[in-house]
């Protein structure tokens, strides 16, 4: 049952031909006898090794432009019949079936047609059928059959039955099996999720090829894996590998930087910013970023949207960071971060995120569509007798912007373009205000004149009157409690401006 299998027959059948190579001249010369669908058997013909065509083992053509080639009985005979069940060798000899003991697939790109922006033809004839149905019937009789469902099995394969003098066990096989149910899954998964679109079913169905075990998870006593592919998004230029709450900020910042145009710097800690300032230059962003909070600053993530020159690296250079992130960098600035390992400095590649979040959450998972709007100074609405000064408009953007991405309940005060301070993800509103207006006063700021912006409404005219006696002159909030109008006449009142969005940005 359970002993090494000799392999004499061989179908292979593959999409990219590439790595074939070395391993089809081993099989060739081991005396394997190989039999192949149109496409692959030119590829061995033209490598001068003897292969029999499919369609002279089963008596039909490659019919429906290449949709019927492999389905024939004398194919999955081949390869499902029990090597240990007489009633099973009976048929295989009535019908005159040899038995295939390697199946080799790469199936019809997919996903890469979908991600190419194939049309809806070329998409549907992407999907494979025969391949598709010979891994699984190769995978579920492991017993007898190895199954190679990936071109990066070629070499552990090639090395397996050079060693073995080809003979491969039952564990090797059942392995092989794995991966096989691997790719067949991912491949189904990715054409369920093409076709569950209008009128969705409710059903949660991810599948994500690439993954990386982390040295732990939020604390080191939990352990931690990322599923998703880092290198298609960076190249990391310096530093450790990073860490499962490095990920956590690193997707933080890039979703904030992403709101801004102007050469922006930020600098987030627990996925909060703790500073961040748009400025003609890179140098005096990362400055008046830092001058925000100089103390929070310390082992924060840093993101910026424009190149990193060597002046503004030597600034960056005298704080401890974590991470770097940088459209590009100059390479006197990346000579001079790669003089300290551990600091991880990022490129980031322009690659198209999921619009989709999910987390688990009691005995499944929540999902929701990313926060992907923001309200410029076109959605606000004046709802004050005082309307904002051109300057304040711009300032509510901005702060806006950070509200959006700042854990609630948050207040965000601001004036021209840098973030004075924050309150951040306190249990109710006044206390994010004071937390803010403390935190302005404590690092030198003074608030006058500042503009203010909270994620959600206010219930009570308490924030207004605490921001108009600090000396915030603007104020944003999306509206919409049924006490508006006493933080409206409130803001009359103590003189100052107040503007409504209409949209909530709580993040959670
Ligand atoms: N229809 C079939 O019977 C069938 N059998 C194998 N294939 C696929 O045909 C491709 C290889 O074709 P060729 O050897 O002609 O280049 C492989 O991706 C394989 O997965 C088939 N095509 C798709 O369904």
């Amino acid at each position: 049952m359970s002993q090494p299998i000799k392999i004499k027959n061989a179908l292979i059948s593959v999409y990219y031909k590439d790595g074939l190579e070395p391993l089809v001249k081993l099989l060739a010369a081991q005396g394997v006898q190989l039999f192949s669908t149109g496409g692959t058997e030119q590829f061995i013909k033209d490598l001068d090794l003897p292969v029999t065509a499919v369609e002279d083992l089963t008596g039909y053509p490659s019919i429906l432009g290449g949709r019927v080639k492999t389905l024939h009985p004398k194919v999955f005979g081949g390869i499902l019949n029990r090597r240990g069940l007489a009633g099973d060798q009976e048929q295989i000899a009535e019908y005159e079936i040899p038995e295939i003991d390697l199946v080799i697939v790469d199936l019809y790109p997919f996903e890469e047609t979908l991600k190419a922006g194939g049309t809806a033809e070329e998409i549907i004839e992407k999907i494979d059928i025969g391949g598709i149905s010979l891994i699984r019937a190769a995978a579920k009789n492991f017993n007898d059959v190895v199954i190679i469902a990936s071109k990066n099995d070629y070499p552990t394969l090639l090395a397996q039955l050079e060693e073995q003098n080809g003979e491969t066990t039952l564990a090797q096989r059942k392995t092989y099996a794995k991966i096989a149910f691997h790719t067949s899954s991912h491949y189904d998964t990715a054409i369920f999720n093409y076709f569950n679109t209008e009128e969705p079913l409710d059903v949660f169905k991810q599948s994500v090829n690439t993954a990386k075990t982390l040295r732990y998870g939020e604390n080191p006593h939990q352990g931690g894996i990322f599923y998703g592919d880092l290198d298609a998004m960076f190249i990391k230029l310096n530093g450790k590998e990073l860490s499962y709450n490095n990920l956590v900020d690193v997707d933080a910042a890039v979703a904030l930087i992403d709101e801004f145009e102007d050469p922006t710097f930020a600098i987030l800690k627990h996925t909060n910013a703790c500073g961040i300032a748009s400025r003609a230059t890179v140098k005096q962003a990362w400055l008046d970023a830092l001058a925000c909070d100089p103390v929070s600053a310390f082992g924060g993530v840093l993101i910026t949207n424009v190149e990193v020159d060597l002046e503004t690296a030597q600034e960056i250079n005298n704080l401890f960071f974590e991470v770097l992130i940088a459209p590009s960098y100059q390479p006197e600035a990346i000579e001079l971060f790669s003089k300290k390992k551990n600091r991880v400095i990022l490129q980031r590649n322009e690659v198209a995120l999921s619009k989709k979040q999910f987390k688990t959450l009691l005995n499944g998972v929540i999902e929701q569509d990313k926060d992907l709007i923001i309200e410029g100074p076109d959605q606000m609405t004046t709802v004050t007798d005082k309307a904002p000064t051109e300057q304040e408009l711009k300032d509510l953007y901005f702060a806006n912007k950070i509200v959006k991405h700042t854990k609630s309940n948050t207040i965000v005060l601001v004036k021209d373009d840098v973030l004075i301070a924050s309150g951040v993800g306190q249990t109710s509103r006044v206390d994010a205000l004071r937390q803010a207006i403390d935190k302005a006063i404590s690092f030198g700021f003074s608030v006058k004149g500042c503009s203010m912006a909270s994620d959600a409404f206010f219930p009570f005219p308490d924030c207004v009157e605490i921001a108009a006696e600090a000396g915030i002159t603007a104020v944003l909030q999306p509206g919409g409690s049924i006490k508006d109008a006493d933080s409206v006449a409130k803001a009359n009142e103590m003189g100052i401006a107040m503007v409504t969005t209409g949209v909530r940005h709580f993040k959670h």
